[in-house]
């Protein structure tokens, strides 16, 4: 198989490692191949694909849209390095409130898988990065939400001081609050 799964310490979130083809032209991999995707539960229908590009220190999230439009994402960064996370807003999970990040690049060529009922934001540790995902559910910005990226309940450390914020992503709310409002999963 040209990839290697591995789950991470939020067992559904799941690192991609594809297999490099280098050569003297350059290299050439699989990003996704849903067979081999649906063999290890990354089996939602991926509709829709996002390129974004920001500079160093950027963060953008951490988002999710409200069901019935929750979507999965399959994230690598084609330009650049970032550092990618997601938080499990999922009420009844074992790690609900838990938070994983992973190192993607241009370089390793990782993706991480992140299912439905998560959060997902990144920041931006090159001087630009451009980041490609998949989506498995249409964008539907009413039902856009977002947890506050600093939330110390969750507590990331991502790897910046003094991220560059939209100023939607300057007034989410907290886990604690989201929970409250009955807007978690
Ligand atoms: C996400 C999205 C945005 N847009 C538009 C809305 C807006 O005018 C412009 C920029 O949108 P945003 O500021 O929300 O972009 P951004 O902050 O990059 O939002 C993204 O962040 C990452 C972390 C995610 O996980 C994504 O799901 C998405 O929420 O693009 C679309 O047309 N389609 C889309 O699917």
């Amino acid at each position: 198989m040209p990839f290697e799964f591995i789950k991470t310490k939020i067992p559904e979130v799941i690192l991609i490692k594809p297999k490099v083809f280098g050569d003297e032209r350059g290299f050439f991999l699989e990003t996704y191949k849903k067979e081999d995707f649906e063999k290890v539960g990354i089996n939602g229908e991926f509709i829709q694909d996002n390129h974004s590009k920001s500079c160093y220190g950027v963060l953008r999230g951490l988002h999710f849209q409200k069901e019935p439009y929750a979507q999965a994402k399959i994230v690598r960064c084609i330009r650049g390095v970032i550092y990618d996370v997601a938080v499990d807003l999922r009420r009844s999970s074992p790690t609900f409130g838990q938070w994983v990040g992973a190192v993607l690049s241009e370089y390793n060529k990782h993706q991480l898988y992140i299912p439905r009922g998560f959060a997902h934001g990144f920041c931006v540790l090159s001087g630009e990065a451009e980041v490609v995902y998949k989506v498995d559910n249409k964008y539907a910005p009413e039902y856009e939400c977002g947890v506050i990226w600093n939330d110390g309940d969750i507590g990331i450390d991502w790897l910046i001081d003094e991220p560059i914020l939209s100023d939607k992503d300057k007034q989410w709310h907290t886990l604690k609050e989201l929970d409250k409002k009955g807007e978690l999963f």
